[in-house]
């Protein structure tokens, strides 16, 4: 049987084909992350950047780029292949991609989204990505920090409970 959402998973050259061809319909919104072990603030602040356009694009982070980014050695616990199903599985999201490299300007300078958005507790003032993204009149835009949750705490959670055991 066919796994419907299987179909909102892209790869980079046929992601930046989409966006050149209008299969993504603008305004595009754009996000990227590492995404490692979902959660209610993830998905959450997904929702409300949905709510910014009429397309969300998630990049996702590969492995190796997350082993570049030193989140620990044990990261990311899931897989890019994982991490991208669980992204194309929310009904907020219309696409998902995987980058290479340490950060996605390269990605957003192929796409040229309208929006850009990361979470709270990024400052876009100082982003490449936001200086990029206004200079073809996008906007950046940060979605507060939500339900306190994050996947570093919910790893060290586990590790908690695991030592009393
Ligand atoms: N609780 C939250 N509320 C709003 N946005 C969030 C929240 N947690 C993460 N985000 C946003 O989700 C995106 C992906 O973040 P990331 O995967 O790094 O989340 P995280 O749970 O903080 O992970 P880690 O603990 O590994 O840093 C980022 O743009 C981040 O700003
Ligand atoms: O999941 P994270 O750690 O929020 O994702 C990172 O975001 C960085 C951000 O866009 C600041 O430039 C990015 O550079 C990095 O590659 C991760 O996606």
């Amino acid at each position: 049987m066919t796994i419907r959402f299987e179909t909102k998973i892209w790869t980079r050259e046929a992601c930046i084909e989409a966006v050149r061809l209008g299969r993504l319909p603008r305004p595009l919104v754009f996000t990227n992350g590492v995404f490692d072990i979902l959660h209610r603030g993830h998905v959450s602040y997904l929702d409300e950047a949905a709510q910014l356009g009429r397309t969300l694009l998630v990049a996702v982070n590969s492995d190796a780029s997350v082993r570049m980014l030193g989140k620990g050695d044990e990261r990311p616990l899931n897989s890019q292949e994982d991490r991208m199903a669980m992204l194309a599985a929310l009904a907020s999201v219309d696409a998902v991609t995987c980058f290479e490299e340490s950060t996605p300007q390269a990605l957003i300078e192929a796409l040229r989204p309208d929006i850009i958005v990361k979470g709270g507790d990024y400052d876009m003032e100082v982003l490449p990505e936001t200086a990029a993204v206004r200079s073809w009149g996008g906007k950046a835009v940060a979605i507060p920090f939500a339900h306190d949750r994050s996947t570093t705490k919910l790893v060290r959670k586990i590790m908690a409970a695991a030592k009393t055991d």
